[in-house]
């Protein structure tokens, strides 16, 4: 099924009552709220864009009428051995910590209170209709990731190490935090008052978008053990509060707060990014290049997914609130396969004799590895598919159409014909919201508080979902065959790669080690993907760690001269040096002599068996790389085909104004007049800028422009 995403639109606070609210959900001839959130177009307010999602809730859903709706029906696939995870994402100050925890007071609770009360009640349940023979363990961790950085709230600050924990990835592909304390909870009132508890170990700072804003993502990890005689079976439901992402135009942010800021940014970027390309279908998913997108895992976990999308209502919120609108819309098309975790024996394992049902199952593993754990009496249940959760597709999904040669059309007649028989389109396939003309006369707002599905007259709601997930099938296939295939890591080298993250998450080293390790490590994987620049800016931030390192200083030598042949061959601004940009940092460092004589063991460690020409590939990288090095005429299409150009190049053509404005060096101003011309162009030739080149001739634009840009998608690579 795919990660079922579903958007919240909070009410208005007492501060804002003035304020012009300008998104609200879209309203069927019934009067009912649909599936479809309207936000008008910042830069023609006569015109709407409209995002689809699997439900929408206006600002009076109350917490309970959310939880019934959306959390409720999967505690029994919880308790089935599915994994559930459920998170909120959001622009700061726009109701996540409120939807996740919510107040003290018993209407207020939020989604994890009330989960949990659920797990217990079902839990009860269990046991006395099984007269005692099932047992249900609950038992808690709970998690920040501050600063890119894992802490464990269930202990005290006081006990943080500066580095924070290790993740570490498990045999069955689940990454998990490594040292991470488990508490057994063995009721509601148990689970308040440490859940109370921990939450003041959690950081949270005033800024001026929200006076408690959440400056770390919280992860809350419930484990679920059912024990019926020898048989166990563990499931987990994880329920996340992303930190918000906010726009430090408008924080007045102090330096710690813009290091946080920037801390969260990077991650929710990251996130985006991984979203991006699980829709697009590409092969690597920038899964690693953050602690949260590892751990969330989109689309890699099994089990069920949630997204919850809170939004602000008003004005102020505009662009952030149409970013979030165009990620999470995305998110969508991400598939999570729903396999229940494996029932596992005390004793020697028997032969699985229930495992018809069709569903991938996993291997058998003994007690000590187990992680998921079934009843006998639940695993039993699992061959009726009734009890299984209801598919996230099955009415509305993205109209979905090749990427990203189609435009998105005007849609002007979903205003006034019937909704049930015109599927609420959101976007092209890239996401991109289509445009609605506005109503002249907002309506007020919907009297149903609760999206209902909207049905489809002719076809089942079955049929619909075979039809889209065959259409979705063929895309996805037909885009892996046509897109580019980005630069992929071999399976030697991502080996090595994977071994050196081990031995940095053993937690072996010092701080100081560790941190130069890590340095390589990214090194190495910039260095793989061809991002010569990024990779040297790492290498010259693992120096520190080494001092006087000769082969890492040959390394960082051999990887200027590179760069330095590279510029003097094209001639060119750092801005048109591909993913070789100069981005190196501050120079003295590299010149400074080594304070102290190294011990080398660890860096040899870690590079032990390998130098700059046998790491990648050995021979056939080699000779491309002597071409690389010598080359005047070298790669000319490697800045138009590097992963940055084809980031901004998406970007333009998304025509969004706000994606189009989160490029360095693109003001309000230059985005939408960038996508105006892309309008007029699109009268003629297709409307779409292919190349660097092309995008510097666009009239106003100016090569700078184009080069600042690229730079920073480079950095944000490289950061
Ligand atoms: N549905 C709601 N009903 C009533 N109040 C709400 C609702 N959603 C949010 N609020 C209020 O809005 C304010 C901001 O909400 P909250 O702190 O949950 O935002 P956030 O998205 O978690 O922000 P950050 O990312 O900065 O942590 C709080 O005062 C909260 O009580």
């Amino acid at each position: 099924m795919s990660v079922r995403v579903v958007a919240r639109i909070r009410p208005l606070l007492e501060k804002e009552l003035d304020k012009d609210v300008i998104v609200h959900p879209a309203s069927n001839d019934d009067g009912k709220t649909s599936n479809v959130v309207k936000i008008p177009n910042p830069k023609n307010e006569s015109e709407e864009f409209s995002f689809a999602f699997n439900s929408v809730y206006e600002q009076a859903t109350s917490q309970e009428e959310l939880f019934t709706a959306e959390v409720a029906p999967h505690i029994k696939s919880l308790f089935q051995g599915l994994d559930v995870t459920i998170f909120a994402y959001g622009v700061t100050g726009t109701g996540k910590t409120h939807t996740m925890r919510g107040g003290l007071k018993l209407a207020d609770r939020g989604v994890i209170p009330r989960l949990l009360s659920g797990v217990y009640r079902r839990a009860k349940k269990i046991t006395k209709d099984s007269n005692g023979e099932t047992s249900v363990a609950v038992a808690l961790s709970y998690y920040e990731i501050y600063n890119d950085k894992v802490f464990d709230l269930l202990e005290p600050p006081e006990k943080r190490t500066p580095s924070g924990l290790p993740l570490r990835a498990e045999a069955n592909g689940k990454t998990i935090v490594a040292g991470l304390s488990e508490r057994p909870c063995q009721d509601v009132r148990d689970f308040e008052r440490l859940y109370i508890e921990s939450n003041n170990n959690r950081i949270t700072a005033a800024t001026k978008l929200n006076a408690h804003s959440s400056r770390s993502h919280a992860i809350l990890r419930v484990k679920l053990t059912q024990t019926t005689g020898d048989m166990v079976r563990e499931s987990t439901a994880s329920a996340i509060d992303l930190a918000g992402s906010e726009d430090n135009r408008r924080t007045d942010n102090d330096k710690e707060r813009l290091v946080e800021s920037a801390a969260i940014n990077k991650s929710l970027f990251v996130l985006s990014q991984c979203i991006d390309a699980i829709s697009r279908g590409d092969r690597r998913i920038p899964f690693r290049e953050s602690k949260m997108t590892r751990i969330l895992s989109l689309g890699q976990n099994n089990g069920i997914t949630i997204m919850i999308l809170n939004l602000a209502p008003i004005r102020s919120y505009h662009l952030d609130t149409l970013s979030s609108l165009n990620v999470s819309s995305r998110a969508k098309r991400i598939e999570v396969r729903e396999i229940e975790n494996e029932v596992v024996y005390k004793q020697p394992p028997r032969t699985n004799s229930g495992s018809s049902s069709g569903i991938a199952r996993q291997p058998l593993r003994p007690l000590a590895n187990a992680h998921n754990i079934h009843s006998g009496m639940v695993a039993a249940a699992k061959d009726k598919p009734s009890d299984r959760p209801v598919k996230a597709f099955s009415v509305y999904t993205d109209r979905l159409k090749p990427l990203p040669t189609s435009r998105p059309v005007a849609n002007t007649t979903m205003k006034r014909t019937s909704p049930a028989h015109k599927r609420p389109s959101d976007s092209d396939g890239n996401g991109r919201p289509t445009k609605i003309t506005r109503p002249e006369i907002l309506r007020p707002a919907p009297v149903s508080r609760l999206a209902k599905p909207a049905t489809l007259p002719s076809m089942s709601a079955d049929q619909i979902e075979a039809m889209v997930e065959k259409k979705v099938s063929e895309i996805l296939a037909s885009r892996t065959q046509a897109a580019p295939a980005p630069p992929e890591i071999n399976d030697a080298v991502q080996k090595r790669l994977d071994a050196l993250e081990k031995r940095i998450e053993d937690g072996r080293h010092d701080d100081s080690r560790s941190e130069g390790l890590r340095f390589l490590l990214m090194a190495r994987q910039h260095k793989e993907r061809g991002e010569d620049a990024s990779a040297l800016k790492m290498y010259e931030m693992a120096l520190p760690h080494f001092p006087g390192q000769a082969r890492l200083l040959g390394k960082i030598e051999k990887l200027k001269a590179k760069l330095d042949t590279k510029r003097e061959g094209r001639g060119a601004s750092p801005g048109e040096m591909g993913d070789d940009v100069d981005e190196r940092p501050v120079t003295e460092k590299r010149h400074k002599k080594p304070s102290r004589q190294t011990n080398d063991d660890d860096y040899n460690g870690a590079e032990a068996d390998d130098d700059d020409e046998s790491f990648v590939g050995k021979g056939q990288k080699k000779s491309k790389k002597t071409k690389a090095v010598k080359g005047s005429s070298v790669e000319p299409n490697a800045i138009e085909d590097g992963p940055s150009s084809r980031s901004l190049l998406e970007i333009v053509n998304s025509r969004d104004v706000s994606m189009i404005m989160t490029l360095q060096g693109f003001g309000p101003k230059k985005a939408r007049d960038l996508v105006d011309y892309l309008e007029l162009l699109s009268e003629g030739d297709g409307g779409r800028i292919d190349s660097l080149a092309q995008l510097r001739a666009v009239p106003g634009m100016g090569g700078r422009t184009v080069d600042r840009a690229y730079e920073g998608l480079s950095a944000c690579r490289a950061c």
